[in-house]
């Protein structure tokens, strides 16, 4: 029987494309959306301006949308999808959690806390058993779960299929799409004909996520990893797909070739939405790009490419739909890992 989901900021560019992935999912039925209070009592239709590349679907769009109050929702809902503005996330979610609630979160609030596990299921699924470390400490019936930025989780799984090689240092360049900054993010203005070196908070995101991200739990505490990561962020005007130059320096030789073999053999799941293989090593020098390779595996596959040795270490470009695989689709593999964990 299918697991009743809600979506928590239903209407916003990454809750639309929650509900274009969780609407055909045999494993979850959405049983309950919310947003802010102006869209309280609207049907999802009336409430949502929606612009995803798929029909609106028929049933989502005649529900009532509610106010984003654990007292709204349907005590027969087990698990929630946030995709909350942070500020909103950092109020809201927990008290989600304390009452029972299993919250499979976007949104940047708590990344970072010591007790909240930030995961990319093919990258560190063991860190899923912090859960119990964060029950013990809060008290929740729920759990919270949260998973990366966008910019984050398309280079880290490149770095997983390394770590063998001892990573020291990393240096990683993006060039992100508008759809990162949501629907009213940058203005036509600002970004046609143009890039913007600038993403507010993001370079910090890369920076200390990955860390977390490629750290060990020891079933008690999560120790970082200690390669050292410096990031520099631009949004540049394609639609979706973020795409990264990186950079990396290992303790071990790495040839452009050892890495390729090890990238392409890294594993994926045996999770619904987990792509096989989970990373595409591209031969061709020009690739990926993100209009051509943003949708492999329907969009959950990182792309990888321009594999090379450099004064600098290994160098090489990597790509993920930031929308997809960064976003929506992130958090739906989450949920996915909680019910196959027994957390629902
Ligand atoms: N913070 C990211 C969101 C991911 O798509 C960005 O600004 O691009």
């Amino acid at each position: 029987m299918a697991v009743r989901v809600g979506v928590l900021g239903a209407t916003g560019a990454v809750g639309q494309r929650l509900i274009q992935l969780l609407d055909p999912h045999p494993d979850f039925e959405i049983a309950a959306l919310t947003a802010s209070e102006s869209s309280a009592g609207k049907t999802y239709r009336q409430a949502a301006k929606w612009r995803v590349d798929s029909p609106i679907p028929a049933d989502v769009a005649e529900m009532t949308v509610t106010a984003t109050d654990p007292d709204e929702v349907p005590n027969d809902v087990d698990m929630l999808f946030s995709s909350l503005p942070s500020s909103i996330g950092a109020e809201v979610e927990p008290p989600f959690c304390e009452d029972g609630y299993v919250v499979s979160s976007n949104s940047s609030n708590g990344r970072m806390d010591d007790d909240i596990p930030l995961v990319i299921p093919e990258v560190n699924a063991d860190h899923l058993d912090l859960l119990e470390v964060q029950r013990d400490e809060r008290g929740w019936d729920g759990a919270m779960v949260k998973n990366p930025n966008c910019s984050t989780i398309t280079f880290v799984p490149t770095l997983a299929a390394l770590t063998d090689f001892g990573l020291e240092k990393v240096h990683v360049s993006t060039l992100q799409a508008v759809s990162g900054a949501g629907y009213d993010g940058v203005t036509s203005m600002e970004i046609i004909d143009n890039a913007i070196p600038y993403i507010g908070g993001e370079e910090d995101k890369l920076e200390t996520e990955s860390r977390k991200l490629l750290g060990t739990f020891d079933g008690a505490e999560l120790s970082h990893n200690g390669m050292s990561v410096a990031a520099s962020c631009n949004r540049i005007p394609t639609i979706d797909g973020h795409l990264e130059n990186v950079w990396v320096e290992t303790e071990d030789e790495l040839t452009a070739d050892a890495a390729a073999e090890a990238m392409r053999e890294y594993p994926s799941l045996d999770l619904r939405s987990s792509p096989d293989p989970l990373i595409h090593v591209f031969d061709e020098p020009d690739r990926p790009q993100p209009r051509m390779d943003r949708t492999l595996g329907d969009g959950m596959a990182i792309a990888a490419g321009g594999l090379q040795e450099s004064p600098f270490g290994l160098q090489y470009n990597c790509l993920a739909h930031n929308t997809i695989r960064g976003a929506a689709g992130a958090s739906v593999l989450n949920g996915e890992l909680l019910l196959e964990n027994g957390y629902i």
